[in-house]
């Protein structure tokens, strides 16, 4: 059956002539339609045809959700166990084998990664496949550009391809960076500017894979939508109640507007007649758990349809069974450099107006295993006045950690061929970022900090306080912290019309030395709920204990598991994870987080001097410099609201803003805000 199904994707008709052009060529570009099969069957086809035989085949992807479940559709199609033939990497979780794995599904960063650590030129892959290229994230652009030159270094050695051949018996150098195994690779999508990435590769080879496997059906609304949640709530309900059986995916901006439409579709589904098909519904957004995003794969049981609600996690790449409709509000959240100025940068999530490209990968996702149909919560005109396709990711996010990385590797990222080059302030920025966290040093070498920083994956303001922890003895206190503030949704969950018992609440926690420590009592407080009771006990208590401070569990619970892979990168960097103050109690605690906080500040703050200029200043928060200044009020009241207003962004997800109780008491900041 699976073969069969395998043999009628449009893609099998040219097999012959792809695999013939693959070979013809160093680099191809293929474009198909979603669903074709280019995903799961060019890595297969090439390892049928003997192209890769001296090496493994990888394929990369932006998200990891479509890497795992890729590499476990396809080890089916080769009726092999995963990790055997097939296998994936992606971060914290690798199934593959040394000597088995040809087929390899890895994300972008993985790959990235790799050539950072070992430094070298890929030499056990012979084929790599960089699939959804058109989203051009900034690890998919750094990956361009460095296969472009391993390939010039691996196939200029590489003498012909006969040299290749003899070097069949050779298969225990697949593993080492043996430069005789020439490099191919292969540029996919849907939805790509074929012609920008074959000039990118030297007029590079454009396929062409025609026809979609089953048709979708698209409805635009008549007039345009203002409120598309409910509008995903009213279509959804009409599908169910009108429409034929058939899972359902919901594309959304983010988090928050997926737990809001779960919850009014639970209520409403909960009303329906006994006799009615019931509704499972299924999340899926990056912050959420592997295991729970999995779950969306799994078949609804009998008399239930299934409705996701995603992110555009689920947006490319990925098959999931059963869908037969989509909805798309028409919007996405996406990564923005906020550019202020001080120190550097930060980026931001904005809820935007999606692009022609995601909209219809977006469709592709319906019709994969027979007629679907795509209802797009937008006009057909908004549809055609949408731009072709998104910014570059290089062209529009910060810098610091990309540069950072490529540091470690000996690179300037000012010097690498990627096919758009971001402008020299970005990069000063950035630099200037890294050389104020002392990841860098005056002459823009990679400090041993840095390279300490760099292993961590967060953003290097926050690696840097937890680096800067081990000499303040405070590792385990800033790990608590930063992990809350890297976590993807609100601590604070803050009640308009409750303000008063929210501030209450809340009261015991508060710290005067700013949010940072508050968020540290928040911490330590929830982790002594239910202790020593059972876990269903526990787990009631926590939630209990989270309403009624207003305190929002989801994100303590994240910052958990965040928490668990900060410390194993601790141990990998020989970094004590527990160290924590022990003598003279609570004040020599704060100054040790204020002192590490401080650190991480310094590469996003204006840390002003009493001669106005502004200086690294380590060890020291805003709390602690600003009152000493000798700066007038006014003018240190306008820093402060300024870095109120950035740092509010920075902090979105986790606190309000460093010290804010601080701030909003200052009598020229409160004249300023008016
Ligand atoms: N997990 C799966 N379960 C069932 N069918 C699947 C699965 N994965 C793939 N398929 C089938 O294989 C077809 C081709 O999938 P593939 O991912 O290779 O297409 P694609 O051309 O890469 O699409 P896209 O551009 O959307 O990633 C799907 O349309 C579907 O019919």
């Amino acid at each position: 059956m699976i073969q069969e199904q395998r043999h009628n994707l449009p893609i099998a008709k040219g097999k012959d002539a792809l695999i013939e052009e693959i070979r013809k060529n160093d680099v191809t570009v293929l474009l198909g339609e979603t669903g074709s099969g280019k995903t799961t069957q060019i890595p297969q086809y090439i390892l049928e045809s003997g192209l890769a035989r001296n090496g493994i085949i990888a394929i990369t992807q932006p998200r990891r959700v479509a890497a795992t479940s890729l590499a476990a559709r396809v080890s089916q199609e080769q009726n092999t166990h995963l990790g055997d033939l097939v296998g994936y990497a992606v971060r914290f979780d690798e199934k593959h084998d040394e000597q088995k794995t040809k087929i390899k599904y890895m994300t972008d960063g993985m790959l990235v990664r790799e050539m950072m650590m070992q430094k070298g030129l890929l030499g056990r892959y012979s084929v790599i496949i960089v699939d959804e290229a058109h989203e051009r994230t900034l690890r998919t652009d750094l990956l361009l550009a460095k296969l472009k030159e391993i390939q010039r270094k691996r196939n200029g050695k590489a003498r012909t391809q006969d040299d290749a051949e003899k070097g069949k018996g050779k298969e225990k150098e697949n593993n080492s960076d043996d430069s005789s195994n020439p490099l191919k690779i292969v540029i996919m999508s849907a939805t790509i500017d074929a012609e920008k990435f074959s000039k990118f590769f030297d007029n590079a080879k454009i396929l062409y894979v025609q026809g979609r496997q089953h048709p979708v059906k698209i409805y635009h609304s008549a007039t345009s939508v203002l409120d598309y949640t409910d509008a995903a709530l009213r279509t959804f309900f009409q599908i169910h109640t009108d429409s034929a059986p058939g899972d359902v995916l919901i594309f959304l901006p983010g988090q928050e507007d997926i737990e809001s439409l779960q919850k009014s579709i639970q209520l409403f589904a909960s009303q329906l007649p006994v006799s009615a098909l019931g509704v499972l519904v299924c999340t899926m957004f990056a912050a959420q758990d592997h295991s729970q995003n999995s779950k969306a794969f799994f078949p609804a049981p009998s008399g239930m349809r299934k409705c996701i609600l995603a992110t555009n996690i689920a947006e490319t790449s990925i098959t999931i069974s059963g869908i037969k409709y989509v909805i798309d509000t028409g919007k996405c959240k996406e990564k923005q450099y906020l550019a202020k100025a001080s120190g550097g940068g930060f980026d931001t999530l904005l809820t935007r107006d999606i692009t022609k490209s995601s909209a219809t990968q977006r469709t592709g996702r319906a019709g994969r295993e027979g007629p679907g149909m795509c209802f797009r919560l937008y006009t057909e005109e908004a549809f055609n006045s949408m731009s072709e396709s998104g910014e570059p990711e290089i062209l529009r996010c910060s810098l610091t950690s990309t540069i950072l990385n490529l540091k470690c590797l000996g690179e300037k990222l000012e010097e690498m061929d990627v096919m758009d080059k971001p402008d020299r302030d970005s990069i000063a920025s950035a630099l200037k970022t890294l050389w104020l966290l002392g990841a860098i040093d005056a002459s823009q070498q990679i400090t041993p900090s840095g390279f300490k920083m760099s292993y961590f994956p967060l953003e290097p303001q926050y690696a840097c306080s937890i680096v800067a922890s081990s000499t303040y003895s405070c590792t385990s206190a800033i790990l608590d912290i930063v992990s809350v503030l890297s976590s993807s949704s609100k601590l604070f969950v803050d009640i308009s019309d409750q303000r008063e018992a929210v501030s209450d609440a809340r009261k015991k926690f508060r710290h005067s030395s700013g949010d940072h420590m508050t968020v540290l009592n928040v911490v330590r407080a929830y982790r002594e709920i239910g202790e020593g009771e059972s876990s269903k006990a526990a787990k009631s208590a926590r939630k209990e204990w989270c309403r009624k401070h207003f305190l929002n569990e989801r994100s303590l619970i994240e910052a958990c598991d965040i928490r668990k892979q900060l410390v194993e990168v601790c141990r990998r960097v020989g970094m004590d994870a527990s160290a924590a103050v022990k003598e003279n109690g609570k004040e020599r605690e704060e100054d040790a987080v204020l002192r590490s906080i401080g650190h991480g500040l310094a590469g996003n703050s204006a840390f002003l001097q009493p001669d106005g200029s502004y200086k690294q200043v380590i060890g020291q928060t805003i709390v602690k410099i600003h009152p000493g200044s000798a700066l007038s009020e006014k003018k240190v009241a306008a820093i402060i609201y300024d870095d109120l207003m950035y740092t509010n962004q920075i902090y979105a997800r986790g606190v309000s803003a460093i010290s804010k109780s601080f701030f909003s008491s200052h009598p020229v900041f409160n004249q300023r805000k008016a």
